[in-house]
């Protein structure tokens, strides 16, 4: 159930033969890195926009613009114009109806259908609070959703944002560890959002409760050149299991990352979109190849950048310039680091 996609990823798909678009529909793939407000599928949120502006009338135009964007498909100028997106989006998912309404869509585009585009998905997303719910209902909603499928299919990684307060991110951390220890399928925790907001150093006590709590953790680190070495440093202190992107990390960092065997979350069509990997050829997916070190193929947003797993994971195997031009043994290795990389199951 995945709509149309555009962009690299489909140029990609459209350059493989029948028998290359079996083998990558057929591999056994873990989407690692999806945000839920990010993933929505366009014809849903323009259906819940419609119904939005019915009752919202003088509020409408925030969320207007932001469906008239995604419609047209977004275009960048650089990362942080990236982050304008969400308000418009969050207007529609405000209460527990539309969160429940947009998790099932979103859970439906990646795990539904004759060909399902994973085997697994770790859905991440944001606890919150509004008018309408608190944090934890945020969190429980999602997770009503999320517990419809088999555990061995789909689990829930909460984020923390980089602008939360010390407060605010430790509530967060709370409720991640209090459904955790209740049984629910909360895996981990993240750390996203603007990647030039925040300090860093305020989030020890957050990373350091979620493993106690047996959470995994995940990182978005150095996604912007604007990430200073010693954030980095910071973050990697933290020892976390798993990493977003990874793009510009120095020598010292590397020499880290490659130690600690963290797994590279890997968004080659969102690296692309943001202008912070300026072609394939360039993206730091051949680094972590070259030295056999883990990585896994992700989608980021599905909504803003059009995307699919099956397109990122195309975009591996395309003859270059459209692609990597990796062999499907290559592929296989890849997907199977994915799957070995997961927090839940
Ligand atoms: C492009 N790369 C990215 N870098 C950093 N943060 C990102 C992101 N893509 C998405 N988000 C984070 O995920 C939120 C939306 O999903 P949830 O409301 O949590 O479900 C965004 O507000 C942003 O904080």
């Amino acid at each position: 159930m995945v709509g149309q996609i555009f962009g690299p990823g489909a140029i990609a798909l459209e350059s493989l033969d029948s028998s290359q678009f079996v083998f990558i529909n057929a591999l056994p793939k873990a989407e690692l890195h999806a945000h839920l407000n990010g993933c929505i599928p366009i014809s849903e949120l323009q259906q819940m926009a419609h119904e939005y502006q019915r009752s919202n009338k003088d509020s409408s135009d925030v969320v207007q613009k932001a469906i008239v964007q995604l419609q047209n498909g977004v275009v960048l100028e650089k990362i942080y114009d990236f982050f304008d997106l969400f308000p418009g989006i969050y207007a529609l998912t405000s209460d527990p109806a539309s969160l429940r309404r947009a998790t099932r869509t979103v859970l439906a585009q990646f795990l539904d259908g004759p060909t399902p585009q994973c085997a697994y998905l770790e859905l991440r997303s944001t606890p919150r609070e509004t008018a309408q719910m608190s944090k934890l209902e945020y969190v429980q909603t999602v997770l009503d959703e999320v517990e419809r499928y088999p555990k061995a299919r789909v689990a829930l990684i909460v984020s923390l944002d980089r602008r939360m307060s010390v407060e605010v991110a430790r509530e967060c951390v709370q409720i991640a560890s209090r459904l955790k220890s209740e049984g629910r399928r909360v895996v981990g925790v993240d750390l996203c959002g603007d990647p030039k907001a925040g300090d860093m150093s305020l989030f020890a006590e957050h990373f350091a409760q979620a493993k106690q709590a047996g959470l995994g953790v995940t990182l978005h680190i150095a996604e912007t050149l604007d990430n200073p070495a010693d954030e980095i440093l910071q973050l990697l202190s933290y020892s976390p299991d798993r990493l977003g992107h990874a793009t510009f990390l120095n020598d010292e960092a590397k020499a880290l990352v490659r130690q600690n065997k963290s797994c590279i979350e890997i968004c080659l069509s969102s690296n692309l979109f943001c202008k912070t990997v300026t072609k394939l050829e360039d993206h730091h997916i051949r680094y972590y190849l070259q030295h056999d070190h883990p990585i896994t193929i992700c989608t980021d947003d599905t909504l803003p950048f059009r995307n699919s797993l099956v397109g990122e994971y195309a975009l591996l195997l395309a003859k270059q310039p459209l692609g990597l031009g990796l062999s499907e043994d290559e592929v296989r290795r890849i997907a199977e680091m994915g799957m070995a990389a997961r927090f839940g199951v």
